[in-house]
């Protein structure tokens, strides 16, 4: 199972947190976000780690061209979308970044929005599932209605995503099985410092999932 810690920002945290099992590291280019990087941040948050992990970028409602530019400057293997983007916007991003691996980021409101994660599965690798925040766009500490996630089988690959902690992973997958999870203020002692302890235990609690 993939494992993406995300809204990395000091290098040697990217270092340790891959070194203890993460697959992926995600890094937040939304400037109003307090786990916000610059690309020169994220181009020493990685130039230390290893090849096999996926290093995310993290947008919302950016323009096709600032995505690209920050891809290309800071070595960035995907993209999470996290804002309001269309199908026909990630369809346009794969033109501009065909290796790249294009996240779409769901904010799950209710059943219905979820039953619109179809829209996207012919236009992205993988998509993520958030929970909805009225003010936040993520790394909110809310989770979502598992149960209401029991029947959800898109035709690519997910993330479970949204209040994911130590603690509760392991009630968590066994009510869902994704393809990977995501965590971020559940692993931190404050926005963007992480908490490698915590990321340990998560290790540990995953056990052989990992
Ligand atoms: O984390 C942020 O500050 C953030 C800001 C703006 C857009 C997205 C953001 N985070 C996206 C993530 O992938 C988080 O890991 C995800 O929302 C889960 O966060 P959490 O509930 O704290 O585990």
């Amino acid at each position: 199972m993939r494992v993406k810690i995300c809204g990395i920002t000091q290098p040697q945290q990217s270092i340790a947190i891959a070194t203890l099992g993460a697959t992926a590291l995600g890094f937040i280019c939304v400037p109003t976000s307090p786990r916000y990087v610059t690309i020169e941040q994220i181009q020493a948050a990685v130039a230390q780690l290893p090849s096999k992990i996926d290093r995310i970028g993290v947008f919302a409602n950016t323009s096709i061209t600032e995505i690209s530019q920050t891809v290309l400057a800071s070595g960035l293997t995907g993209v999470q979308l996290h804002g309001d983007e269309s199908a026909e916007f990630c369809y346009q991003l794969r033109q501009s970044l065909p290796q790249v691996e294009i996240i779409k980021a769901m904010r799950v409101r209710n059943l219905e929005h979820l039953q619109t994660a179809a829209n996207y599965t012919k236009f992205v690798d993988t998509l993520l599932l958030d929970a909805y925040h009225p003010q936040q766009l993520g790394g909110t500490g809310k989770t979502l209605d598992w149960q209401m996630l029991q029947e959800f089988s898109p035709t690519c690959p997910w993330f479970l995503a949204g209040g994911l902690t130590p603690d509760n992973i392991v009630d968590a997958l066994s009510q869902v099985q994704p393809n990977g999870i995501d965590l971020s203020s559940g692993v931190e002692l404050s926005p963007g410092d992480k908490d490698l302890d915590k990321v340990a235990l998560l290790f540990q609690r995953l056990g052989n999932r990992k």
